[in-house]
């Protein structure tokens, strides 16, 4: 079992929105490792990342990851740090990965200051996200099969767009 599409990106770029539109295009499940790790830990994320900090929520999204890989025949949308993991990554090189991009603009504007967002609720949003986009994006494109730029499409074009490339009609 694999799924038909796994989507990555930083945050705000619209994995949640994008992948479940996509999954109902394609009529196909959705799921969502920041929703299996929530429900697996019985606490918002905010409170894992409060509780153990960022290494307990990695080690959380690890395990995840590759539980979500092997069972989801579906759409799986990853959280924006699941390619920190070299495991996940050596993992993703198998599956078909959408890398949705979004600008520091753009992402901060959509993010805004939610508390769902522990790593940008700091004092200056802007330049961690910055510092976020300059690490990963070497990540994301490793992975990556397909890479839309988001921040002058609406979702309703980037799932088309997608399920074009994904082959599987619209
Ligand atoms: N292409 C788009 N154009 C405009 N707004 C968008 C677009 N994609 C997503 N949004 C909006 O941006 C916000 C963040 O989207 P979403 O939660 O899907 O991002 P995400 O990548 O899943 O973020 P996270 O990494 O935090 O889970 C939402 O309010 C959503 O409606
Ligand atoms: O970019 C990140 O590191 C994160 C993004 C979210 O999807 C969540 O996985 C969590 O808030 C961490
Ligand atoms: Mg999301």
């Amino acid at each position: 079992m694999s799924p038909v599409a796994v989507v990555v990106g930083p945050p705000g770029a619209g994995k949640t929105t994008i992948g479940t539109a996509l999954a109902e295009a394609l009529g196909v499940a959705f799921r969502d490792t920041d929703a299996d790790i929530v429900e697996t830990m019985g606490k918002s994320i905010s409170d894992i990342f409060t509780d153990g900090g960022e290494a307990a929520f990695r080690a959380a999204e690890e395990k995840a990851v590759a539980v979500a890989l092997r069972e989801h025949d579906g759409v799986l949308s990853l959280g924006g740090g699941a390619v920190l993991s070299e495991q996940s990554r050596k993992l993703l090189a198998e599956h078909t990965v959408v890398f949705l991009n979004v600008g520091m603009a753009e992402g901060v504007r959509r993010t805004g200051l939610s508390t769902a967002r522990p790593l940008l609720a700091g004092v200056n949003p802007r330049a961690k996200f910055k510092e976020l986009l300059d690490a990963r994006l070497p990540f994301y494109r490793e992975i990556a099969s397909v890479e839309v730029d988001t921040d002058t499409k609406s979702p309703d074009e980037i799932v088309s767009q997608l399920a074009t490339v994904l082959n599987r009609g619209e």
